[in-house]
């Protein structure tokens, strides 16, 4: 089997760079260990959409990176327009952040089906494509209409919206209709892959049945597969990264403070400000805490072409700079804020340097970096990780302290006890996390994945070749939804 991943971001493997997002981290590893060819981005854009889409072939690991330069036309429209102000606000529930045009659309499908074309130089007899993320709803669907029978699957790193949501983004019936042309639709959580039942009932008025529905496209399998982290390698990491010189700095700064760390692209979806403001009330009900703790808060600059982050660039800084200006001293500045990225082996210093892991969006796929500050803890002195309800990651670390981001006081007063926790107790509730983690690690999310795919698509097969007694017929408005998307489609 020849498996060929696809994504928008792909990683080079460079140890000593920031990543950029967790789509990127996560695959690193498991695709430099399979052999696949992971084609994506190259960040480099070309004049020209209908030519022979170019690809620039790298090594990775066992296998190789094919990076595509994107129709220079088409980029802006696919990936700060539809893909980033329309889909992204929608999937994390943002719908009144919705700005898009019908050209940002087309240019999305132009994208998608440039990719398609990219991909059909990789698709040999046993070829298996596992599609990622939201940038590339349509691809399947492309991939199916130029003659393509491999396996394909989509595994979604954000969240899926409830319908109403969902409902909002413009063309929503054609796109999300055409990703049934998936063998398997991967989730982050159960809760995601309701919703997306949810659309496809209340919207397509298509049935999901124990997570198998049926569309023109054949049979399709929805499941959620929790992403992980590499836990033994990011704890290695930590251990060896007391020595790197921005850890030491970072430990020496302390004299004897206690630190809470946050880590995020700067993005509206990540809490920044609820955060910063349950700061602010800690130092008010707490003020013993003044001089003793500070927050190191990393907020990576991310798609800044678009309003809605230089917008929220602007008022992080602001409240930043506000709640300094009214708790700091002379000689103590509660929120130390960088706008810039750190490489992983240092991120992995500053989490286990930090007595609490702050991870507060306010909707999130998962949030590796919460699963990163809990792998990089000393087992014999854990931290705590203060970690929001509304993280993918909260279905698995429960023994986290689980916070509501709307909720500051709540917020603060989670804070406070996170510092002031008891050493048994914390080793407790970081032992339950570490052994969530170890059970769903990267390796197992990877395998479990390509394997769930390769028995949907022979699934499909053995239902394509036999007539579906155990279907029922669709009901009436299924059929005229189905056709009013197919036209949309076409
Ligand atoms: O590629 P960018 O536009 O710079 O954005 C970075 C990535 O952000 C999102 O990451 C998601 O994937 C993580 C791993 O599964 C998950 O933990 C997190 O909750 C998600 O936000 C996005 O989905 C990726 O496509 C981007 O590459
Ligand atoms: O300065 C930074 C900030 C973040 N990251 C990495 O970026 C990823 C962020 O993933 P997460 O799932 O938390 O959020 P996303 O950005 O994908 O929404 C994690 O693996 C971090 O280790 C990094 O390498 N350097």
């Amino acid at each position: 089997m020849t498996l060929v991943v696809v994504s928008n971001r792909v990683a080079r493997a460079k140890p000593n760079e920031p990543m950029t997002g967790g789509l990127a981290a996560a695959l690193l590893p498991v695709v430099e260990n399979s052999g696949a060819v992971w084609v994506g981005s190259s960040n480099r854009v070309r004049d020209g959409s209908q030519s022979e889409p170019f690809a620039r072939i790298e090594s990775l690991g066992k296998g190789a990176l094919a990076l595509l330069d994107l129709p220079a036309a088409h980029y802006g429209g696919y990936y700060e327009g539809f893909a980033n102000s329309a889909l992204w606000p929608a999937l994390h529930s943002r719908p009144d952040l919705i700005r898009v045009s019908q050209d940002d659309y087309e240019s999305y499908r132009e994208v998608n089906s440039f990719v398609a074309r990219a991909l059909m130089r990789f698709s040999k007899p046993d070829t298996m494509f596992w599609v990622q993320d939201y940038h590339f709803l349509a691809l399947g669907g492309q991939l199916r209409e130029l003659g393509v029978e491999h396996p394909i699957g989509f595994f979604l790193h954000t969240p899926w919206a409830p319908h109403s949501v969902m409902a909002s983004v413009p063309h929503h019936r054609a796109l999300i209709e055409s990703m049934l042309a998936y063998d398997l639709i991967g989730f982050q959580t159960e809760e995601d892959c309701g919703n997306f039942a949810g659309y496809l009932t209340l919207e397509l008025g298509l049935p999901v049945k124990n997570g198998i529905v049926h569309s023109r496209f054949g049979l399709t399998r929805l499941a959620a597969f929790p992403i992980g982290i590499n836990v033994d390698g990011f704890a290695a990491q930590a251990m060896r990264a007391a020595s790197h010189p921005d850890v030491s700095r970072l430990r020496k700064s302390l004299h004897g403070e206690r630190l809470a760390i946050g880590v995020d692209r700067l993005d509206y979806s990540k809490g920044l400000l609820n955060r910063i403001r349950a700061f602010d009330r800690l130092f008010e009900i707490q003020p013993s805490l003044k001089r003793t703790v500070s927050l190191l808060q990393i907020a990576n600059p991310s798609r800044g072409a678009i309003e809605a982050y230089g917008n929220l660039q602007c008022e992080l800084a602001q409240l930043v700079s506000d709640v300094n200006g009214r708790h700091g001293e002379v000689d103590w500045t509660p929120i130390r804020y960088l706008n810039k990225g750190f490489s992983q082996t240092t991120l992995a210093g500053f989490y286990r340097s930090a007595q609490v892991g702050v991870v507060t969006p306010l909707y999130d796929g998962m949030n590796l970096v919460a699963k990163e500050y809990v792998a990089a803890q000393n087992p014999v002195d854990p931290g705590v990780l203060v970690l929001s309800k509304f993280a993918g990651a909260a279905n698995e670390l429960t023994t986290a302290l689980i916070v509501n981001p709307h909720d500051i006081d709540s917020m603060a007063r989670a804070l406070g006890m996170a510092f002031a926790m008891p050493l048994p107790e914390r080793r407790l509730r970081w032992e339950a996390m570490m052994t969530k983690l170890q059970a769903g690690n990267i390796q197992n999310w990877f395998e479990s994945f390509i394997s769930a795919l390769e028995s949907a698509h022979e699934m499909g097969r053995a239902a394509s070749e036999e007539p579906r007694a155990d279907a029922e017929s669709p009901s009436p408005g299924a059929v005229y939804q189905w056709q009013a998307t197919s036209t949309a489609l076409h």
